[in-house]
């Protein structure tokens, strides 16, 4: 086994990286990105509907290829890299579910070494199980047959299936409850430091992100337009369109406080 790399490594670069769509480039998705992460790090990205960070994450692993720039993973183009080996060492979790409804949830979580020929073996299945808090015995049933929190810890399992150094979130969250929601997000955390990852997690959720994540980056029309840490923006720091997304949790958590003080 290989030591592990020092904190301060880079394990993802994206170099100038821009993706337009439209017969005229029009659309621009992602505008011209340049920030480094290091590894072991847990990023979260942070912006309103439609900033590009979908776009971004996806161009991680190739689910979109940039029409201009590079990304780097473990300072190489992803473009230039085994498509199988980048997919076993970037484990993706998709916005929603992303289950496969006609496959078990062991067959779910051994789709990605499947596709690079591999067999997951039972005793591994459980493993992961157990890593997201689900019973072994679980992988013998179908999705719709799931909560849409264990369904969403089975993609969990599944992005972990390959052994990742990097783990790429896309609103894991969005679609569960917020008890749940905050379960999980803790879970995740856990998880990212007992596996010694590296995670970048897509979220709406600015209260999420300041309570999970070491580092902020914001991204408001294609572009990055902060890279705080959560303290620096409970501060005040990062900028206009961050102190935007801080003010909705922190207006939240003063109404309820303004609330206890009358009920007290
Ligand atoms: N395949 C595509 N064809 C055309 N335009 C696209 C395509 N994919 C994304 N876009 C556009 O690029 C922009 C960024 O989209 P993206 O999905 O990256 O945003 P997002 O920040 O992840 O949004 P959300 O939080 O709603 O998921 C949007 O204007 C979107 O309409």
């Amino acid at each position: 086994m290989s030591a592990p790399d020092p904190p301060d490594t880079p394990i993802l670069t994206f170099d100038r990286v821009e993706r337009r769509y439209g017969d005229d480039d029009e659309v621009i998705a992602v505008g011209g990105v340049d920030c480094t992460i290091q590894s072991g790090s847990f990023v979260a990205l942070v912006g309103a509907s439609g900033s590009g960070k979908s776009t971004l994450l996806k161009m991680v692993n190739t689910l979109v290829t940039p029409t201009a720039g590079r990304v780097l993973f473990a300072g190489e183009d992803v473009t230039e890299q085994s498509q199988s080996q980048l997919r076993r060492r970037v484990g993706y979790v998709f916005q929603g579910i992303g289950l496969f409804p006609h496959f078990t949830v062991g067959e779910n979580i051994a789709i990605g070494p499947r596709l690079a020929g591999e067999t997951l073996s039972t005793e591994r299945i459980s493993e992961l199980l157990t890593l997201v808090e689900l019973e072994p015995d679980m992988a013998a049933r179908m999705p719709d047959e799931l909560s849409g929190g264990q369904r969403q810890r089975v993609g969990v399992a599944r992005a972990l299936a390959g052994d990742p150094e990097l783990l790429l979130m896309d609103e894991p969250f969005g679609a569960l409850d917020p008890i749940t929601r905050d379960a999980l997000g803790e879970k995740v955390r856990e998880l990212h430091e007992r596996l010694g990852l590296t995670t970048v997690m897509v979220t709406h959720d600015m209260a999420e992100a300041l309570l999970l994540a070491d580092r902020v980056l914001v991204m408001d029309a294609g572009l990055l337009v902060a890279d705080a840490s959560p303290s620096e923006l409970l501060k005040g720091g990062g900028g206009e369109v961050a102190q935007g997304l801080v003010a909705v949790p922190r207006q939240q958590a003063e109404k309820l406080a303004a609330m206890e003080g009358r009920l007290a």
